[in-house]
């Protein structure tokens, strides 16, 4: 297969509800969609999931368009691609930049699964029919606003809860949680809010039977993270830490984590998120998708995804109502009971709406 023509659109669609981390609070959404045409004429879908601001790491979708325009889309237009494990081997001369790779080597998955005419579940050798999903919730106002907002989501079926984090907004806010929720299954992302001379006070998230705690220390160590597990019952599971499988296996021979989120732009694409999760399979370490508030497009590859079968903790992969009012793909992605039907339909399963894409875009440009 050949890329013939490719189509960068930057996008700003806004949240329902602001999103507050350990970092601050956003509600409109800046990103890039990319539309990748074969000699064909099929088309297949990437997102980026870099933010306006560095704050989750080092690549805006500024540095992302960039990075393609100059760099990736020159280096795979009209190239034979055999197979979309090549598209990581092209890009090896280009350090870094992961979300960036991850935007284009995600629509060469989802045409190559269009041309077998299968899923790209199937594309990848997943096999579940549904997938379990949570919610994150971010940092509210009151602890009455976030015990109100779980109910919901129970309510909705979310069978899971991870709840934002950081120093003021922890030990009192998951205590009251854990409270009025004995039995759901819940969780912390911390989002490096905290330094391993907080051990003390971490460790006091030990008393409420945590799935784990996410990211709690410096986004590029696994050193210190590796020291905390040895003094913390609850599970660390590594997010912004891990950007490849020899991250993953350094992470897991230092004892950093028990847990790993998986996210495809963070590891810079499928073929990546494949190997580790391989590898944790082969190192008994449960691993789970990891969200960064995507459109649909995102979101579809984060469902086909976690059809892999080490994907055994609900991932943050929650439906596009929870974000929008309305998204751009159809059918939009649906949440019933906790559960995400898989599409069946070849690639990423669900249509890219154009009308809405043209709603949402606010720069367009076209490479052939
Ligand atoms: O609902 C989602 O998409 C995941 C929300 C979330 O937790 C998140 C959102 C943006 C950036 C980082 C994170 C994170 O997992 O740390
Ligand atoms: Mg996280």
């Amino acid at each position: 297969m050949k890329l013939t023509e490719v189509t960068l659109r930057h996008l700003k669609m806004r949240l329902k509800d602001p999103f507050a981390t350990s970092f601050g609070s956003f509600q409109d959404k800046e990103f890039i969609l990319l539309e990748a045409k074969d000699e064909e004429g099929r088309i297949g879908w990437g997102e980026s999931v870099a933010f306006d601001t560095p704050w989750y790491n080092e690549e805006t979708f500024k540095t992302n368009w960039h990075m393609l325009e100059d760099y990736l889309i020159p280096a795979l237009l009209n190239k034979e691609i055999e197979h979309p494990d090549q598209v990581s081997e092209i890009f090896a001369p280009f350090r870094k930049n992961n979300m960036a790779k991850s935007t284009i080597e995600g629509a060469v998955w989802d045409l190559y699964a269009k041309r077998k005419g299968i899923t790209l579940a199937e594309a990848l050798g997943g096999n579940k029919e549904k997938i379990e999903v949570g919610i994150s919730i971010g940092i509210q106002d009151t602890v009455e606003d976030l015990l109100q907002l779980i109910e919901g989501y129970v309510a909705e079926g979310y069978k899971r809860m991870k709840v934002k984090i950081k120093p003021g907004w922890d030990i009192d806010v998951m205590r009251q949680v854990r409270e009025q929720f004995p039995d759901i299954l819940l969780m912390a992302d911390a989002n490096s809010a905290y330094r391993l001379s907080d051990i003390d006070h971490l460790k006091q998230l030990d008393e409420f039977n945590l799935m784990m705690i996410e990211q709690p220390l410096a986004s590029d160590d696994i050193v210190d993270h590796a020291k905390l597990q040895k003094e913390i019952t609850t599970p660390v599971c590594l997010d912004e830490s891990i950007h490849s499988l020899e991250d993953t296996r350094k992470a897991h021979e230092l004892g950093s984590c028990k847990i790993i989120n998986i996210k495809i732009g963070r590891v810079g694409g499928i073929t990546e998120s494949k190997k580790i999760h391989d590898y944790c399979k082969e190192h008994n370490i449960p691993v789970w998708c990891g969200g960064m508030l995507e459109s649909g497009i995102g979101r579809a590859h984060n469902v086909a995804l976690t059809t892999l079968d080490n994907f055994i903790m609900p991932g943050d992969t929650a439906g596009s109502s929870r974000y929008w009012e309305k998204d751009i793909i159809d059918p939009e992605v649906v949440v019933h009971d906790g559960y995400i039907t898989v599409p069946d339909r070849p690639g990423i399963g669900y249509e890219a709406n154009m009308d809405a894409i043209k709603q949402f875009t606010i720069k367009e440009q076209r490479y052939s």
